[in-house]
């Protein structure tokens, strides 16, 4: 079952076109969700929330139109907005929000405080940018809801505290079997921890692949300058060099350049990835 799927949506906003979206986010995995600045991540979270209406197109949660009550139970999301409650305590707003959900439940609350070592009892403009987040994580999961969507959950943290909430979220998945659709231009956030990859740019799905795939189809190739002919050229998605070497991104088959000795074939990361990408569309 798919817990997300858009079909053809598309949406115009001044400068900005997301065109014939296609996306299909399946249940029990970690999805990311990849892209520069400005591509479209945060305006298709939107649109699948129902905060804005898309253009034309279709959005499924588990395979049903948007309906208020579904979207409540079923979705925690996860952002930096708990600046607005500055002045509440964690357990004012607990107080305020478990009523509107069927499913809350008080004790998963109280063992990720417990977890997470937050005071809940201290004003949330007492709380730092990582506690904030983690905050905005227990008030999702409390609800017992079936998908996590995370904005961009990792922005503006430190390394450290990046890391203990990318290793909370892991636990989630060993522990429950959540589906977590994660937003990030971090994308080193991802590359340990996600099961599938979309990647959107300027408001188009570049791919959508699993982990094995991506690997599969992707390679950095190395060598120096006067190995970049032409044929080698042809197989690149784009390259830069130095006076002296090159680097470049391959897509598709590395046989198609590994007769060549001098050339080295390696494993790109997300962000190779989506570097040469971009570079290849700008
Ligand atoms: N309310 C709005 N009205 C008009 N244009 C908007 C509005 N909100 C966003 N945009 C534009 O839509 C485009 C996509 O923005 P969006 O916030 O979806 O990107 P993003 O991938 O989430 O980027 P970031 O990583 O910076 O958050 C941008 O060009 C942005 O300027």
């Amino acid at each position: 079952m798919n817990a997300i799927e858009l079909n053809k949506i598309s949406k115009k906003r001044e400068n900005f076109f997301l065109e014939d979206i296609d996306l299909k986010i399946p249940e029990g995995f970690i999805t990311g969700f990849i892209g520069p600045n400005g591509a479209g991540k945060s305006t298709i979270i939107k649109i699948i929330m129902d905060v804005i209406k898309a253009d034309n197109g279709e959005v499924l949660l588990f395979g049903e139109p948007h309906d208020k009550h579904m979207l409540r139970e079923n979705i925690g999301i996860v952002y930096d907005n708990l600046y607005m409650y500055e002045d509440l305590t964690l357990k004012q707003i607990k107080k305020s929000v478990a009523p509107f959900y069927r499913n809350w439940d008080e004790k998963a609350y109280e063992s990720y405080i417990e977890k997470f070592k937050l005071p809940d009892n201290k004003k949330l403009k007492h709380f730092s940018k990582g506690m904030t987040m983690k905050a905005s994580l227990i008030l999702a999961l409390s609800h017992a809801p079936r998908l996590i969507i995370m904005d961009e959950p990792t922005s503006g943290l430190d390394p450290l505290v990046r890391r203990d909430l990318l290793g909370i979220i892991r636990d989630l998945m060993i522990d429950e079997q959540k589906t977590v659709f994660f937003s990030s231009h971090i994308t080193t956030d991802l590359d340990n921890l996600a099961d599938y990859i979309v990647f959107i740019y300027n408001g188009k799905i570049v791919f959508q692949k699993d982990i094995e795939e991506i690997k599969q189809t992707f390679h950095i190739v190395k060598g120096h300058k006067n190995d970049l002919s032409d044929n080698v050229k042809s197989k690149l998605v784009s390259w830069e060099h130095t006076d002296e070497l090159f680097t470049g991104l391959l897509e598709g088959s590395s046989a198609a350049v590994d007769k060549n000795e001098n050339i080295l074939i390696e494993e790109p990361t997300l962000e190779d990835i989506m570097y040469y990408k971009t570079k290849e569309r700008s």
